[in-house]
């Protein structure tokens, strides 16, 4: 298939805003495209390259080659093009890169190098065209939307599964299974206001967890091999030796966990997030951080224990698992209760110890993977929202010349975002620096001299006091007392929370 056939099709789902559109100009093209091709075709289409990152800037596409003028670059030529681009490494390397980028480009039409560039710096990429793109890959391949689904979430990668369903239809679906040694979507916890609401959602008796402020793990284990993968599904293997020694340890040899990391000082309190996130993403000299900021490991669930799948089973079933195979001291602390006061003060006891919060989990839930599912439910004694930044207003007075003013907003799953407030508050001189410089950057449209409409990619970690209805808010509800607390560059705008979270949160 060449490469214009995707570009006219994006560009075709960009212009149209009704659902059923977008889905159907998608599935008419992966009606159409090579099995070859398809995983190809798309990433594309979902804004992503399937290699990821090749490590072109922008400072290499600054000058590119004329274009041409008939469109004759097939998907695979191009495909291949970017492989040997991300191979090119090491001394001389910019030279070859940027030799074989202008090869890429001399192959393409003027609109075609328009679309490739934007797909390089990730400008096409919204995770909100995944729903639409599971529809059309269903429709296309006659398979139903939930058996795709399934395999995506043990799968994690779109375009595997879309080629797979489209050329075997459902039967290719079913044969996707929890692999060890292949990361699996983690499951993802709703949120309530407070304990017992959290509690009357979860059904009683629950399980109440604590809530750590780590990372979150998914270790794989086949043999005396251990694999470890984030939330992202990155594999950290290398930059966690403790989890990886407490996985050896144990008397399975073939499992799949899930859990958290996390730095704790000697009095067992845990160090602020970032000092977790730097170690774990840390990867040289690891002996030495380790020895200087080492690692708690606090398993929560299992997924698999020698050669059985658990996902399906009930939370109570894989906690038995987990506790037959896990040493006391690597299970996160919990307490089963049906009772509001005893379960309050659980809660009030892990926020004293300086962790987060509880996971309330309701005991029948199977481990919905991928999903923010109704079996798991967060709460925190301060709220947070993890939000996308639309705009920034000018300051005024101290903040002359700065970016300050924040308009926020929650992520739509039919796509877009829905602005729930704005805020100024909770910014260093720093963050202020740090925010204007980079929402210029990402600066689209006209403004009025006042307001700076920013590509929605950066997300903004917010608390605040509450939710409350408001007409003024295109959603009919907005944020109490919104501040800022951190910026997220470990999430992407998929992650960021959703209008249905920002409900869930309205007393
Ligand atoms: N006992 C636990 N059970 C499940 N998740 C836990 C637990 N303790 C800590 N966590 C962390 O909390 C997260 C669950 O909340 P959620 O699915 O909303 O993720 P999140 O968006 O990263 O939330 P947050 O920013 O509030 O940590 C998990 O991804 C995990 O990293």
């Amino acid at each position: 298939m060449l490469l214009i056939d995707v570009v006219r099709v994006s560009e075709a789902v960009t212009r149209t805003s009704a659902r059923l559109g977008k889905i159907g100009h998608l599935a008419e093209l992966l009606g159409r495209v090579g099995p070859d091709e398809a995983g190809i075709a798309i990433s594309y289409l979902s804004g992503e390259l399937p290699q990821r990152q090749v490590g072109v800037g922008w400072r290499t596409l600054e000058d590119l080659p004329q274009p041409k003028l008939a469109a004759t670059a097939t998907l695979t030529a191009v495909d291949t093009l970017l492989s040997k681009i991300k191979a090119v490494s090491g001394q001389g390397s910019q030279v070859a890169r940027r030799a074989l980028v202008a090869e890429l480009f001399a192959g393409l039409t003027s609109q075609e190098q328009q679309f490739m560039s934007r797909l390089l710096h990730g400008e096409l990429r919204q995770g909100a065209l995944d729903g639409v793109m599971i529809e059309a890959v269903a429709k296309a391949s006659g398979a139903p939307s939930g058996d795709v689904r399934r395999a995506l979430t043990l799968r994690g990668s779109l375009p595997a599964v879309g080629a797979a369903a489209l050329a075997g239809g459902v039967a290719a679906l079913h044969a996707f299974r929890l692999e060890v040694g292949r990361a699996v979507s983690p499951m993802l916890a709703g949120s309530a206001p407070n304990v017992a609401a959290a509690l009357e959602k979860a059904g009683t008796p629950a399980a109440l967890e604590w809530k750590l402020d780590g990372v979150r793990v998914q270790a794989h284990r086949a043999g005396s091999e251990v694999k470890v993968f984030t939330r992202t599904l990155d594999d950290i293997t290398p930059q966690v030796p403790e989890l990886v020694e407490a996985v050896l340890a144990m008397p399975a040899e073939d499992l799949v966990l899930d859990g958290e990391v996390i730095a704790l000082r000697p009095d067992g309190r845990p160090h602020p997030f970032q000092v977790t996130a730097s170690r774990v993403s840390s990867k040289t000299d690891v002996a030495r951080l380790r020895e200087r900021t080492p690692l708690s490991v606090f398993f929560f669930d299992a997924l698999r224990v020698d050669g059985a799948d658990l996902l399906d089973q009930p939370y109570a079933e894989r906690q038995e698992a987990l506790t037959r195979l896990v040493p006391q001291g690597l299970l996160t602390p919990r307490l089963v209760s049906d009772e509001v006061t005893e379960a309050e003060q659980f809660f009030a006891d892990v926020v004293k110890a300086g962790h987060e919060g509880l996971v309330v989990k309701s005991l029948a839930s199977p481990y919905a993977a991928g999903r923010r599912g109704a079996g798991w439910i967060k709460v925190k004694p301060r709220h947070t929202l993890d939000l996308v930044v639309l705009a920034a207003e000018w300051g005024h007075g101290r903040r002359q010349g700065k970016l300050s003013n924040l308009h926020l907003g929650a992520r739509d799953p039919e796509g877009g975002f829905v602005m729930l407030g704005k805020t100024f508050k909770g910014m260093t001189d720093e963050l202020l620096a740090w925010q204007t410089e980079r929402f210029l950057e990402l600066a689209e449209g006209p403004t009025d001299g006042w307001t700076v409409r920013v590509r929605p990619e950066v997300v903004v970690e917010i608390a605040f006091d509450g939710v409350q209805r408001s007409p003024r808010y295109p959603g009919g509800m907005a944020l109490r007392f919104a501040r800022v607390l951190r910026y997220r560059p470990d999430k992407r705008v998929e992650d960021a929370d959703t209008v249905e979270t920002v409900r869930a949160l309205m007393l």
